[in-house]
């Protein structure tokens, strides 16, 4: 079964959807606990090493933070996973593993869509299984200093960190087509640290 609608996010108590025809956008303060987002960073701190990118198109310094995946099996991220899709109303079966990333001061993710481009040299090895992503949510785990807001260009949003704060967008527009609107850039931290979880979904049930 295909999976392009989060049904249950509209109607969560304190979500905040972004006004805006071209992208369904929205936005939970205090998602995870203080607790929670620790337990996260201590795992990343762990584990990390530097990013790579699908479709690698040879830019130079696009994407220069740390990642860390977090692999299901321990029970915490087994949770973690779980709330993020009970919250959506998503099938928890269609999501990747978790990612965590780490920016140090000066690192970023330039302007980018989470889905893959049909056509692009990679397309067939990262959706010819699972099919291209739906959904993504993204949990700010602290707030740097300064710097390392996401900014929607496209449609002028920019999204400060907050300890705990999730936002979930959808990368297709209502007849199902990837949407352009949510090319986002993940902006240089300033001075401190910026840590946050990703969760993508897929079309289909995840096999790799
Ligand atoms: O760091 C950010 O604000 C954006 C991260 C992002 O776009 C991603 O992980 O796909
Ligand atoms: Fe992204």
């Amino acid at each position: 079964m295909s999976t392009l609608e989060a049904p249950l996010l509209a109607g969560q108590p304190g979500i905040q959807r972004f006004p805006s025809p071209a992208l369904d956008l929205f936005i939970k303060k205090h998602f995870l606990t203080t607790e929670e987002c620790q337990g996260l960073i201590e795992r990343i701190d762990a584990r990390r090493r530097p990013s790579t990118l699908a479709d690698d198109l040879g830019y130079e310094a696009f994407r220069t933070s740390e990642t860390c995946d977090l692999e299901s099996g321990d029970p915490f991220i087994d949770a973690i996973n779980a709330k993020l899709s009970a919250f959506a109303g998503l099938d928890e079966a269609h999501g990747e593993p978790l990612q965590g990333q780490r920016y140090a001061v000066g690192q970023e993710f330039k302007a980018h869509t989470d889905y893959f481009e049909p056509g692009g040299l990679d397309y067939e090895t990262y959706c010819g299984r699972s099919g291209n992503r739906s959904w993504t949510m993204m949990v700010y785990l602290n707030a740097p200093q300064a710097g390392g807001a996401t900014r929607f260009t496209r449609i002028g949003k920019t999204i400060q960190p907050e300890t705990g704060k999730l936002l979930a967008w959808s990368n297709r527009l209502p007849d199902g087509a990837l949407n352009p609107a949510t090319l986002h850039h993940g902006m240089k931290v300033r001075t401190g640290t910026k840590y946050i979880i990703t969760r993508w979904y897929r079309e289909l049930v995840w096999t790799g």
